[in-house]
């Protein structure tokens, strides 16, 4: 024997009101969808039917009139009270999709804040069918009976609410105009809350007297919806799915990882104020306001269903913020340059993907150089070579010396950069670029005259003896600026092997010697001592060799300050060591005095 489920309509009412829908706010969207939905049926038969939805909200409840295509007593049945049942499912595709609704649930959102459903209607398909009642509590229990021929002269509906204990303040005039407002100020038929009128035309349907008013209208529009003044508004148009809109910039920077707020309209009804996956990730600087015919909700109502339509006019969205970008570049350098200040780092994130965008972009996207801020267009334009590092560390350990010898460096270090940098030859054709080694510096840099350096002999062997715990190594240059005494150069993976070979070749052949005794062994950091700093040159001239080493640590460990590396724990102990000592030497008593009078505790 076959049975029918039964349905609890009271449990149903709870899935819905705390699973599926956000707020008891929604049933009033409901109740304006289905008003539109039924004006959008009659006006299918009858192109010149009124088209008013009118909300009275007194006396505790609420009254939904509208002037659609009613119901006889057996659709009342077969639609009203069968849940999941929708006439808007029937017909053909292209006449489902002129309507909001297509799941048969919407009206059960009443019972959220509704003790009971009263619905008194009348078609407009059969005139002769006489005005119908149904009325419904949220126990699950319904009547129907005939009224009247006077009860409704007019085909349409009128639904009226009465609230539940506790929920009445949904059904207040102020909350109901606010929420009408809200969902349906976009509405395409005349809604009025009361007697006063809640929709109006879209902001980019709306005639201007031209350009700049139209710009202040939007400026005006973005402040009211999203709170902010916009960097520029982007009109969005895509006809393929009735998508009609604006993007605002924002004017600060947001996180690439937050993603956009945006509001969606389905033929105006309010869907979602946080549409996600509208726009590709990459343009995380706009927020959109946007009315479509197209896309398809979610059964919840507030999201959009992710399909191939979505995918679709998330490219083409894309394609037309891409244009804009594009546009600005050749037409709006100032606005271009405020946009990039604040969104460089969006720009850089699909610049990488999109050569195009990059092409366009280049002259623009600020980069961290050692000529400070500039774009790369700029930085390749001023050196022959455009080394980049790959690291901040890097740009820092390197950065002033490199700029003394005329070796232009971009720091690689920030999200993109480097990997930007590497692309510049395809976006630029006849760049080079190359990734700053260690040993390009120091091929830069000035060996010092031979009989000099054999002059300084032993305080550069009591500096390798002293460094060479460290697994660091020695060696004494000419370079400016004068006023660094050392440069810390870490030599140690394989790449700056490489290059080491290079520049071993290239070199004198003092300078070869020296790089060339680092062949053998594994590579090492090296500390190049600057011959042209006076403090250097007072050390080399220190006799006590103790002194001298101590000295020579000091250098390193402020080297390494300087390149801002982490430091290791014996890093830390040898800075903290050195400077005792020195300030010891500082100290401590002229030298005719007897040792004996030295402070005590010393650490050496
Ligand atoms: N104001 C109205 N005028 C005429 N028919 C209506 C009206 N309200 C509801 N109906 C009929 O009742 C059916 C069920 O309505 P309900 O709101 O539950 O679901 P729906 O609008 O079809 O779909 P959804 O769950 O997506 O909103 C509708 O399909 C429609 O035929």
């Amino acid at each position: 024997m076959s049975h029918t489920f039964q349905v609890d309509l009271r449990g149903l009412v709870d899935l819905l009101s705390h699973h599926l829908y956000s707020s008891p706010k929604v049933y009033l969207r409901e109740l304006l969808q289905n008003g539109v939905d039924a004006i959008t049926a009659r006006r299918a038969l009858d192109p010149g039917a009124p088209a008013a939805v009118r909300l009275l909200p007194g006396d505790g409840g609420l009254r939904v009139e509208d002037t659609g295509i009613g119901l006889t007593e057996a659709e009342v049945h077969d639609l009203l009270a069968t849940i999941g049942r929708s006439s808007k499912r029937d017909g053909l595709e292209s006449a489902r999709a002129d309507f909001l609704g297509q799941f048969g649930i919407g009206l059960l959102a009443c019972f959220v804040v509704a003790e009971e459903i009263r619905v008194v209607s009348r078609s407009a398909r059969d005139p002769q069918a006489p005005p119908v009642e149904w009325r419904a509590r949220g126990d699950g229990s319904y009547t129907v009976r005939t009224l009247p021929e006077e009860a409704r002269t007019e085909p349409g509906t009128t639904v009226h609410l009465a609230a539940r204990p506790g929920a009445g303040e949904w059904l207040e005039a102020g909350r109901v105009a606010e929420l009408a407002r809200h969902f349906g100020s976009l509405l395409r038929y005349d809604v009025r809350v009361g007697g006063e009128r809640i929709t109006e035309r879209p902001v980019w349907d709306r005639p201007h007297t031209g350009p700049d008013a139209r710009r202040a209208a939007f400026a005006e529009h973005c402040a009211e919806t999203f709170g902010f003044a916009p960097l520029d508004a982007i009109e969005l148009d895509v006809p393929l799915a009735g998508v009609r809109g604006v993007a605002y910039v924002l004017p600060e920077a947001v996180s690439p990882a937050q993603r956009g707020a945006h509001r969606v309209h389905l033929k105006g009804m309010l869907l979602t104020e946080h549409a996600d996956g509208l726009l590709p990730e990459w343009a995380f600087f706009v927020r959109c306001v946007l009315d479509t015919d197209g896309l398809h909700p979610t059964a919840s109502r507030e999201g959009l269903y992710e399909d191939e339509t979505l995918a679709a006019v998330r490219e083409a969205l894309g394609e037309r913020i891409r244009g804009w970008l594009s546009e600005l570049a050749a037409g709006s350098p100032e606005l271009l340059g405020r946009f990039l200040s604040v969104h460089h780092l969006g720009v850089k994130s699909l610049a990488r993907h999109d050569p195009e965008m990059l092409r366009a972009m280049l002259p623009w996207l600020p980069f961290e150089t050692t000529d400070g801020r500039v774009s790369l267009e700029e930085f390749a334009r001023r050196h022959p070579v455009v080394h980049y590092t790959r690291t901040t560390e890097e740009f820092h350990q390197v950065a002033a010396i490199a700029a003394a010898q005329g070796i232009g460096v971009v720091n690689g270090g920030y999200t993109y950069d480097a990997e930007l940098v590497e692309l510049l030859p395809g976006a630029r054709p006849g760049t080079a670029v190359a990734e700053l080694d260690t040993d390009t510096v120091t091929a830069h840099l000035d060996p010092v005259d031979g009989g000099e350096e054999l002059a300084l002999a032993p305080f550069l062997a009591a500096a390798r003896t002293a460094l060479d715990r460290l697994d660091c190594d020695v060696a004494l240059r000419a370079y400016q600026p004068a006023a660094v005494p050392a440069l810390y150069l870490d030599d140690r993976d394989a790449r700056h092997e490489r290059s080491r070979a290079a520049a071993e070749a290239a070199s004198d052949e003092l300078w070869a010697g020296v790089l060339g005794s680092l062949r053998e062994s594994r590579p090492r950091a090296r500390l190049v001592l600057n011959h042209l700093n006076p403090l250097v040159r007072r050390m080399a001239r220190v006799d006590d060799a103790r002194l001298a080493g101590t000295a020579v640590e000091a250098l390193y460990g402020q080297a390494l300050l300087m390149s801002r590396r982490p430091l290791r724990p014996a890093d830390s102990a040898l800075l903290n060591r050195t400077f005792l000592e020195l300030l010891d030497w500082a100290v401590a008593p002229a030298p005719q005095t007897p040792p004996t009078d030295r402070p005590s505790g010393d650490a050496r």
